[in-house]
């Protein structure tokens, strides 16, 4: 990547870890060499833990909630909103994951209703697409992500500057945690389509700016291939993330 677009590295520990081993990784964290000036890096840990993490982390690092709902507050038992992230110390939210969708049954709208409702609320967010393995074998992974796309930002269309507050994560669902990464060619030109959707659906500048991270098994050994492609601005990392890994992960382009 060489694009004036800054390096973006998310971790996302989804349901995982105790205080005892998240203290352990925040110490990880905490020691790890990365220069904050190249690349931006924003852990998610599971929400009871999020206002520990961010009391006890450098502050260089930033910290993400891996949901909330489109509602400040009220009868919405099992939910937090971004407001309450926002008062823990969360400044990212992690919306459409494809667990959210595929185990829990979100639809495009609700996302899309979170993803503007986040966004108004002061919360940026990184917005997570990806293909299924038989759209992949189909050769329907263009029109599935544009669609997705399209879904994400149609409910609530967003302000030209909304746009700084986003990242795209593409994780192709067949990859995640399977061990098997979507090789450095296939991520190159899934991001490259993304970045000409944007092009065409939103701004050329848009576009150009907006990070696109690629997120499935990307672990220590594979992320410095995939960094180097032109449209790849970071990697959005679930189990790589819970190990001392991530720090190699965090410099996969310097
Ligand atoms: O949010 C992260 C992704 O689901 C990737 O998870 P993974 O790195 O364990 O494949």
């Amino acid at each position: 990547m060489a694009s004036g677009r800054k390096f973006f590295v998310g971790g996302n520990w989804k349901m995982n870890g105790d205080r005892d081993s998240i203290g352990a990784l925040v110490q990880v964290l905490n020691d790890g060499e990365f220069n904050p000036a190249e690349t931006e890096v924003v852990v998610s840990p599971p929400m009871v833990y999020v206002g520990l993490v961010q009391q006890s982390l450098r502050p260089e690092i930033t910290v993400a909630v891996q949901n909330c709902y489109a509602a400040a507050k009220g009868a919405f038992t099992g939910e937090i909103s971004p407001q309450m992230a926002l008062d823990v110390g969360a400044t990212w939210a992690i919306l459409g994951h494809s667990e959210r969708r595929n185990v829990f049954g979100e639809s495009d709208e609700l996302i899309a209703r979170k993803v503007g409702f986040a966004l108004q609320s002061g919360v940026k967010v990184i917005a997570c697409i990806g293909e299924q393995l038989e759209h992949r074998e189909a050769g329907q992974t263009a029109e599935v992500l544009y669609a997705q796309m399209a879904a994400l930002f149609k409910t609530e269309p967003l302000e030209l500057s909304a746009w700084s507050n986003i990242v795209i994560a593409y994780e192709p669902v067949w990859a995640i945690g399977t061990g098997k990464t979507a090789t450095p060619e296939q991520a190159q030109e899934v991001h490259h389509q993304l970045r000409e959707w944007l092009a065409a659906n939103v701004s050329v500048q848009v576009a150009a700016e907006t990070r696109i991270i690629y997120g499935g098994s990307v672990n220590a050994n594979n992320c410095r291939e995939l960094a180097k492609q032109a449209d790849i601005d970071g990697f959005l990392v679930g189990g790589a993330s819970l190990k001392p890994d991530f720090i190699t992960i965090i410099n996969a382009q310097s």
